[in-house]
């Protein structure tokens, strides 16, 4: 049955849990992520962000707990089926095929979805109006990212800022509905961060975005809601005022008396 409360929510875990050995890396997390929201998960290091990230994304299998994405139980599911139901992953540059042009990079994101839709023969015997369908929907992918005139292009000959754009254009590709960002800007310059950040805000500015960043000033200024974990465990939820004000948070995470 569903409740209002629930549509209200794209993405929601239970209980998620994940051990490594004797370790407790993600520990019996709820998370609760809102339609539309931009929700961002931070702590410190080792505090469990990747490895929840790779549990949403499906890349790693909780110990137990759930994970539903729009009413969907899709914790046994693989990565491509979450794809499918609507979850999209950052891409990183090394998922982005060199050799292959934008276009044909953006070709194949949007074949990552539709494909699944059709059973295995009409795949081989697809009709015209879906490679039609598709070449529309590349045009569009690069009207959005601003890439156009970069269509033709091998990826390995753009420059670095139209890399990362490449790769949203990709997760773009997906048409999915909430958008999992693994540190988009790691390893950028103050410069690169700001310009990156617009971008995906821009171009995403309809999705739910749930972001795993270390950058805590970063997290202030973009998010809805902020998700604080500590050794594995949910140290504070909240809005941005709420985190900042939060004793605990500041004890735990920012290391003040
Ligand atoms: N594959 C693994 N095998 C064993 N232990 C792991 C594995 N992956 C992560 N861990 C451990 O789980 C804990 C959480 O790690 P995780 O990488 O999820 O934290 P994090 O918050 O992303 O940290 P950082 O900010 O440093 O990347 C750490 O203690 C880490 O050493």
């Amino acid at each position: 049955m569903t409740t209002e409360r629930e549509t209200n929510i794209a993405l929601e875990t239970q209980g998620l849990t994940r051990q490594f050995g004797q370790l407790v890396a993600v520990d019996e997390v709820d998370l609760t992520v809102e339609k539309d929201s931009f929700h961002c998960i931070i702590g410190p290091n080792g505090a469990g962000k990747t490895t929840l990230f790779n549990l949403l994304s499906g890349a790693l299998s909780p110990t137990s707990g759930s994970i539903i994405l729009n009413g969907r139980d899709i914790t046994n599911t693989t990565p491509e089926q979450r794809v499918h139901y609507g979850l999209g992953r950052s891409f990183q540059i090394s998922d982005v095929f060199t050799n292959l042009t934008v276009k044909e990079n953006i070709r194949l994101g949007i074949q990552s979805r539709q494909y699944r839709d059709l059973g295995v023969v009409d795949k081989l015997f697809s009709p015209t109006a879906t490679f039609e369908d598709i070449e529309r929907r590349t045009a569009e992918v690069l009207e959005q990212t601003d890439l156009m005139e970069y269509a033709d292009t091998e990826a390995s000959a753009l420059s670095y800022g139209n890399k990362r754009r490449l790769e949203i254009s990709i997760v773009l590709a997906t048409d999915p509905e909430v958008v999992l960002l693994d540190e988009p800007t790691a390893g950028m310059s103050r410069e690169n961060t700001m310009a990156t950040i617009e971008m995906l805000q821009g171009i995403l500015a309809d999705k739910t975005l749930v972001l795993v960043e270390h950058d805590i000033d970063l997290v202030m200024e973009l998010a809805d809601r902020i998700t604080v974990l500590h050794n594995g465990a949910t140290l504070a939820v909240g809005s941005p005022d709420e985190i900042a004000d939060s004793e605990e948070v500041n004890r735990v995470y920012l290391g003040e008396p």
